[in-house]
């Protein structure tokens, strides 16, 4: 369990994040949604410690994530893999090699300032790549990839970290619908059939709905809205994404109606 405290960040007098209190369950799939510059991001990188809090604290179980230094930081950010937007690879490297960056933090130190994997790091990096359809490419320079293939890289190397959360910021804003459904499945099974939460930021209303368990709602910092999916109401919709967005938000209920008949149609279904 995941718990976060009045947790504030503030860039010169403004609050990016402003007074935030949540708790996240282990195994939740969550969705941050909100328009831009409401304080998703900053958030994610405060989970992973990539920002530290002006006030406020994160608990990890009884542990004070925001007190952690050191070593235990940097256990910390293997535990909180992130995947960002632009996938953050080595270009100019394999896929593999790129997936075996994520195992850097479980070798020893003396090990890491040399560049040799061991038998059992390539073993999982090449699963984590077969897992993700993508381990026909492991001697492909990662440049050389679509972004669907580059986001897939990534979340393999976020798996080989063997992280409890994995927080994934725009994982699919430069990606093209065929590859965001791609992407949103890949990060939808590792959530089921390994249990790890996944906290993922996300403009499109309509994905966030389809794929996660609860949508966390945010507008200048704050939290403004909590729950599932269904819950998400259009006077919601419209104070997250404001007047301008108010057809987005429109259009991304009618999807949510259309995923809560599905959803009663099964229910319905399993019934029979
Ligand atoms: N390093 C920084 N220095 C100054 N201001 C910042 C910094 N990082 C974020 N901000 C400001 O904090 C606010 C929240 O930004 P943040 O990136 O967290 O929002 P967001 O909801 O993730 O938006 P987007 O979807 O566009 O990334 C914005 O007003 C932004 O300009």
């Amino acid at each position: 369990m995941l718990r976060i405290e009045g947790l504030t960040k503030r860039f010169g007098g403004k609050a990016a994040v402003d007074g935030v209190t949540l708790s996240i369950p282990r195994g939740e799939m969550v969705g941050i949604i909100g328009r831009s510059g409401a304080g998703k991001s900053t958030l994610l990188r405060m989970l992973n410690r990539l920002a530290d809090p002006s006030e406020g604290r994160i608990l990890s179980g009884d542990r004070d994530v925001t007190a952690l230094k050191g070593a235990a930081l940097r256990r910390w950010r293997r535990d909180t893999a992130m995947i960002f937007q632009q996938f953050n690879l080595v270009g100019r490297l394999d896929v593999l090699t790129n997936v075996l960056l994520g195992r850097l933090d479980h070798r020893a130190a003396a090990l890491t300032l040399v560049k040799s994997f061991s038998r059992d790091d390539k073993i999982r990096a090449i699963a984590a790549l077969e897992r993700l359809d993508m381990g026909h490419l492991l001697a492909q320079r990662a440049e050389t990839l679509s972004g669907g293939q580059q986001q897939r890289v990534a979340i393999a190397r976020a798996l080989v970290q063997e992280p409890q959360i994995i927080l994934a910021d725009e994982p699919i804003a430069s990606l093209d619908p065929r590859n965001t459904q791609v992407v949103m499945d890949a990060l939808f099974r590792i959530n089921r059939e390994d249990g790890i939460t996944v906290v993922s930021n996300l403009h499109h209303l309509d994905i966030a709905s389809k794929y996660c368990d609860r949508l966390i709602g945010m507008a200048a910092g704050k939290v403004v809205f909590d729950g599932p999916p269904h819950q998400l109401t259009s006077e919601i919709a419209a104070k997250l994404y404001g007047i301008e967005a108010k057809d987005a938000g429109a259009e991304a209920l009618d999807q949510l109606e259309a995923i809560a008949s599905e959803e009663a149609q099964r229910a319905k279904q399993n019934v029979a």
